[in-house]
């Protein structure tokens, strides 16, 4: 998936990913009105109204933007409706050949670590058969408890060539409360960035490992840093936009062939039409609006690099 993702992002020319948050306060009244109509104010109502937002939002971006990062917990607080609509989104952006990274941040004792894997990754053994649950492409995981959490991960990577995200340098203000902390005069996520490497070298693509990692664009000289101790690690850049990430500040996160990061935005794109910028597309006309935040993402990005 490593490969497809750098194929994607080369064909594409844009190293970008589009985040699926979708939080009702963005899903337009019109949408809702029509779910609630159906299914009344109910969870089912909910999830018919995140359903037919992402799709619009999909149907105007797969044919410019790589890959999407659908994040769990937007759908998981509706229960089991929200986990079915999280399934049926994977599986549309997949049928329409987007890279799809399950924002799930799993990581445990190595046998439940495992089981994250297999549901998020890999196939579970029923009787005599194995079978695909959420079938994403990619997941980010949590590194936390060490090499037990992340073993079984890799395992799956290489067995179905997936790949994962792992949190190196996280984008929030309170992530220096651990992650800068110094062990031995250096800081913990440079001691992450190392294992993430190592890790990685187990897995390899044909230029990139299947193990990434994320990394804040709100900390570009963090980023900088850890470009240079995991050469191989595709990154995963969240907090571009919304969180005040600039292009300019991501220009490190990059290699010099110009590969090697991946730039998220979620509600910069999906609720794009709400901002002042946009608002000419009008709220009926949200998922245009989307296909141009994301068109304007692409060029300030790639004009950074081209600088
Ligand atoms: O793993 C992530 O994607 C992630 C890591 C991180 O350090 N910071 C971060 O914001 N994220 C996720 O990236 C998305 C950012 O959303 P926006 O700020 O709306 O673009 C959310 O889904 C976050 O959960």
């Amino acid at each position: 998936m490593i490969n497809k993702l750098v194929d994607k992002i080369k064909k594409q020319n844009a190293p970008v990913v589009v985040g699926l948050d979708p939080m009702m306060k963005f899903i337009p009244e019109h949408l809702k009105k029509a779910a609630f109509a159906e299914y009344g104010e109910t969870l089912e109502g909910a999830a018919e109204a995140i359903w037919q937002f992402n799709k619009a939002i999909v149907d105007n971006i797969y044919d410019i933007v790589p890959a999407v990062k659908p994040q769990v917990a937007m759908y998981e607080q509706f229960g089991i409706e929200g986990m079915k609509v999280f399934q049926k989104t994977v599986d549309y952006c997949k049928s329409k050949d987007m890279v799809v990274i399950g924002d799930v941040k799993r990581g445990d004792i190595g046998s439940t670590s495992e089981a994250y894997a297999v549901a998020h990754l890999g196939k579970v053994q029923v009787g005599s058969k194995k079978l695909s649950a959420f079938n994403e492409d990619f997941a980010t995981v949590n590194p936390y408890l060490g090499s037990d959490g992340i073993n079984p991960f890799v395992k799956v990577c290489k067995e179905e060539k997936k790949g994962i995200f792992i949190l190196v340098k996280t984008s929030n203000p309170s992530s220096g409360e651990f992650q800068d902390r110094l062990i031995d005069g250096r800081p913990l996520y440079e001691l992450v960035g190392e294992k993430v490497a190592e890790w990685g070298s187990e897995c390899m693509g044909d230029d990139y490992s299947y193990v990434g990692a994320v990394v804040g664009a709100t900390y570009p000289e963090m980023g900088k840093t850890l470009r240079k101790i995991m050469p191989k690690a595709y990154i995963l850049v969240p907090g571009y936009g919304a969180q005040g990430g600039k292009a300019e500040d991501l220009v490190h996160f990059f290699n010099e062939d110009g590969l090697g990061a991946i730039v998220n935005s979620s509600r910069g794109i999906i609720a794009a039409y709400t901002k002042e910028q946009y608002a000419k597309f009008g709220e009926e006309h949200f998922a245009e609006a989307s296909r141009q935040a994301a068109l304007d993402m692409i060029a300030d990005i790639n004009g950074a690099l081209h600088k």
